[in-house]
């Protein structure tokens, strides 16, 4: 049976499959904790991240059964460089991952508290003589292979710049349904002006396959939502009929790694 996030085939089920789940060393998401021995170690040498966001004009938005995504048509030249990454990422894709109420909801915890949503930006290493698409880079066992940036969302005010999105949840709200977005999206207008503060290690993807190939660059300023942008992704289906409730992993053990982090 396909994963989810039932009791049946939730994530911790999920290593049957993916036996990495239990196995891996460098399993995300994590708890980013920031006082104490295993804290965020602040990093001076790291640098803002830097985004080349041009507006998307032909893109799919897509219920694929555990989360929304917003993918771009091949052509898209969006690309990411600059704070811990030595290379150019080219951007794949955008999704979000929320919970059934204001408490619960994003994949990364703050000592241990969880946002009601979190925003993942997924990049490729367009640079790397191993692989030469997305699908390449997730198998191609390079440990950054992709560099994913996370963002929290919170509950305030209504985020202009993300309505085009939260309006067209409703219309995708089946799963397996997609939608080709209408007109342009400037995805650059949803993120804040300057990314300095951030938290970063190494990581896997979240959901199956887990692979081990992701730099993690998750941003300590939330982005705000209204209560209604929320309540719409709490109408997006499973497939079984159900609202997706609660599309995040259990936060993963730290095993060796440190999570830098490029504010004191
Ligand atoms: N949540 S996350 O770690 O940012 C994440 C990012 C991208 C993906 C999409 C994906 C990643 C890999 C595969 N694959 O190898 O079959 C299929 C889909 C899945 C999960
Ligand atoms: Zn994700």
């Amino acid at each position: 049976a396909p994963w989810g996030y039932s009791k049946e085939n939730g994530p911790a089920t999920w290593h049957k499959d993916c036996p990495i789940a239990n196995t891996g060393v460098r399993q995300s998401p994590i708890d980013l904790i920031t006082t104490g021995q295993t804290c965020a170690k602040y990093d001076s040498n790291l640098k803002p991240v830097i985004v080349s966001y041009p507006a998307f004009s032909e893109a799919t938005f897509l219920n694929n059964g555990h989360s929304v995504q917003f993918q771009p048509s091949a052509g898209n030249l969006s690309e990411l460089s600059g704070g811990p990454l030595t290379k150019k990422y080219k951007f794949e894709q955008f999704h979000f991952h929320w919970g059934n109420n204001d408490s619960e909801g994003s994949e990364h915890r703050v000592n241990g508290k969880m946002y009601p949503a979190e925003l993942h930006l997924v990049h490729w290493n367009s640079e790397s003589p191993n692989f030469s698409s997305f699908q390449e880079a997730v198998g191609s066992n390079d440990p950054h292979a992709l560099c994913v940036l996370g963002f929290f969302l919170k509950v305030g005010a209504e985020n202009a710049s993300l309505k085009p999105i939260t309006d067209l949840l409703s219309k995708v709200k089946n799963a397996g349904s997609s939608v080709s977005f209408p007109g342009k999206f400037d995805l650059k207008a949803v993120l804040p002006e300057t990314l300095t503060d951030y938290y970063t290690y190494d990581g896997s993807l979240t959901t199956p396959p887990l692979a081990e190939c992701v730099k993690w660059i998750v941003f300590k300023e939330p982005i705000e939502v209204s209560t209604a942008q929320m309540e719409a992704f709490r109408a997006v289906d499973d497939g079984h009929g159900k609202p997706i409730t609660g599309n995040y992993r259990p936060p993963c053990p730290l095993h060796t790694r440190t999570v830098a982090a490029s504010f004191k």
